[in-house]
């Protein structure tokens, strides 16, 4: 007898690296659940039907979410695998982030083509986050152009010449089998100094608080990503930042001690901050990190 599996499904974006991610959530989830099947169900959303413009210009990072949640509460998936570091601040009532895979590398790359020749004056960068801009032109001398598109639309346009190099997320270079790709060279910028966007290399399932799949997500999350993710978002949403400014937060557990560190774009420059604690103290040493800086 062929005895049905349970289904769990899971929404997830069409581009490549949505499917991959989605992939590694749905692979977690039957292995520790032999008897599920874990069952992709793409969506498209509003931030993959406008590729023209920045992100900022038509709703930040909900333009990639709001789609989800709707499917999500209307009970036609029971989880949405996402990029965190795309989820907006506040999720839809009656959704939690449910569970964060491990965290992939954090840090963020320069990407160049191998051999080209590189400009005597001023690199130019292909990248439409603020975040990346300001660090790039602090750390380098370069200027800023904007890209968007998934990253292979980013690899072209930088292989075709539009830019001397581009900057993008080691963890999707890393999740496509890219960093090996002998046509690019990879710049890892170190993330203790340039820092990543909150939620960087984290995977995160959302889901209805309350589902029959709860004690599945419990199971396939990373308590550490979890926290981590958890204390970045924290910092985001003190700072009211969106997508919209410059900013960049990065948390971690070192020696037994949890450290945050962020940076913000202003009139006058870079301005870091950081601060270390007890990793269960997170939430307070998210609130002392932007003591004086919220909503500026
Ligand atoms: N905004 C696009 C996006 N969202 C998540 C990643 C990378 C994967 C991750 O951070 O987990 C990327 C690509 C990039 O910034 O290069």
């Amino acid at each position: 007898m062929n005895k049905e599996k349970k289904v769990i499904r899971l929404g997830t974006r069409k581009s490549p690296l949505a499917m991959a991610q989605a992939r590694l959530a749905a692979e977690a989830i039957e292995r520790a659940f032999p008897e599920l099947t874990a069952e992709l169900v793409p969506i498209v959303t509003r931030g993959d039907r406008i590729l023209d413009r920045p992100l900022v210009e038509f709703g930040g990072k909900g333009a990639f979410i709001s789609e989800f949640e709707r499917a999500l509460l209307e009970g036609r998936i029971d989880g949405a695998v996402h990029s965190a570091k795309d989820m907006p601040e506040e999720l839809a009532k009656g959704l939690v982030i449910a569970a964060a895979l491990p965290r992939e590398d954090a840090g963020d790359v320069l990407v160049t083509v191998k051999g080209r020749p590189l400009p005597d004056g001023p690199l130019l960068v292909g990248t439409g986050s603020p975040r990346r801009q300001v660090q790039i032109r602090e750390m380098r001398n370069a200027r800023c152009a904007l890209l968007r598109g998934n990253i292979q639309t980013r690899l072209n346009k930088l292989r075709e010449g539009e830019y001397d190099a581009i900057l993008l997320a080691a963890a999707g270079l890393k999740r496509m089998g890219l960093l090996s790709d002998p046509e690019f060279s990879f710049e890892r910028l170190p993330e203790k100094e340039f820092i990543p966007a909150g939620g960087q290399g984290i995977i995160a399932v959302e889901s209805r608080e309350h589902t029959e799949f709860s004690h599945v997500f419990a199971a396939i999350n990373d308590p550490a990503a979890f926290r981590s993710l958890a204390a970045e978002r924290l910092v985001l949403k003190r700072l009211g930042a969106g997508c919209t400014g410059a900013v960049g937060v990065y948390s971690y557990s070192e020696n037994g001690s949890f450290h945050i560190k962020l940076m913000k774009g202003t009139e006058n420059g870079i301005l870091r901050r950081e601060i270390s604690g007890a990793p269960e103290e997170y939430e307070a040493l998210a609130a002392a990190v932007t003591e004086g800086l919220d909503h500026e």
